[in-house]
């Protein structure tokens, strides 16, 4: 007999266990994502992502007790406004009464161990819905709209986040963000994970949706990455590095497995963080919910796969469930 033969060697749960070694999904794999809203007693629920909600500051924070009991070691804070106003500078994003800012003290003391990275991007506060400053021709002012990022950065990590994590995709935001954390003294306090590698996605939707942001007109294409684009991706990971990003994150997963591949073998130390998104997380739940497939063998399997792509954290919706499963065997 010749060739390699496989039975013996995953001939027993702990040799398989063994085979995958490195693809572990445990608490520390895991980052939750949280729309927050105003209202500090509210629940929202969202259509589009059936199990995913909106919550309250109040109600979030016993929502959150029983996931901490279970592991829960970090989470991913976007802010949704109503009634706050939205203009053309999104200044509600860094308004003493933007729900981020009001929560981030409490979910600090309550949860003093919990990593709490808050999402920063103007596209759920400006009128326009886009994620940077427009000039009067529709076309983004890079400079006027950077210097934004980095004063809402400074808020949130002034407010008590230990990692800001900005989505915008406009140029050079991560060395004007560091500039300012670091000329505040914050640099050793609070850390960048850079959305390096976000490709303009047909994922997204949902989320647009559950964080009322998207554009009125228009749309992302000219600021996020082309989906073919695999050099693209590359330099904008290496531009992130250059300026200063801690952490490194490629979006959507599914569809993107080899660019989180490449971004890892080009960035092996730094943390790598791949966020199934909004559009991955309906897919999942509609299929299993109609029966086409069962969600934990489908949803394990994924997050597997991102595991195995070089991703270090994977940034999911299905945390709850994850961590209910885990906690299971
Ligand atoms: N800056 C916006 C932002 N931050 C995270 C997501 C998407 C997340 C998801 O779909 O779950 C988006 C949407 C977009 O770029 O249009």
């Amino acid at each position: 007999m010749s060739g390699i033969q496989f039975h013996s060697s995953i001939s027993h749960a702990a040799l398989r266990e063994w085979a995958e070694s490195g693809t572990e999904i445990g608490p520390a794999n895991l980052m939750y994502p949280i729309f927050v809203v105003e209202n500090d007693d509210a629940v929202e629920e969202i259509p589009s992502m059936p199990g995913v909600k909106r919550y309250g500051g109040n109600i979030l924070l016993d929502v959150l007790a029983p996931l901490v009991a279970k592991g829960l070691k970090s989470i991913l804070l976007f802010g949704v406004i109503d009634k706050l106003p939205k203009d053309s500078t999104g200044s509600s994003a860094d308004s003493s009464q933007n729900p981020i800012i009001r929560l981030l003290p409490r979910i600090r003391s309550r949860f003093p161990d919990l990593l709490v990275a808050c999402d920063v991007c103007l596209c759920p506060y400006t009128d326009h819905g886009h994620c940077g400053i427009l000039r009067e021709d529709g076309t983004i002012e890079n400079e006027a709209s950077i210097e934004r990022l980095a004063k809402i950065s400074l808020a949130y990590a002034k407010a008590g986040a230990n990692v800001v994590a900005p989505s915008d995709m406009m140029d050079n935001r991560i060395r004007a963000i560091k500039d300012i954390l670091r000329r505040e003294g914050l640099q050793e306090k609070v850390s960048v994970l850079s959305y390096a590698v976000k490709f303009a996605s047909g994922f997204y939707g949902p989320f647009r949706d559950a964080a009322k942001s998207a554009p009125a007109f228009g749309d992302r294409s000219c600021y996020q990455l082309p989906p073919g684009s695999r050099g693209l991706a590359s330099r904008a990971a290496a531009r992130d590095v250059e300026e200063g990003a801690d952490m490194l994150m490629v979006k959507p997963g599914l569809a993107y497995l080899d660019i989180i591949r490449d971004t890892k073998n080009q960035f092996p130390n730094h943390p790598l963080f791949v966020y199934q998104v909004s559009g991955e997380y309906a897919m999942i739940h509609w299929a299993a919910e109609k029966g086409a497939l069962d969600l934990r063998r489908a949803l394990f399997e994924v997050l597997k796969s991102f595991r195995r792509a070089g991703a270090d954290v994977i940034i999911t919706y299905f945390v709850p469930r994850i961590l209910e499963e885990i906690s299971k065997k």
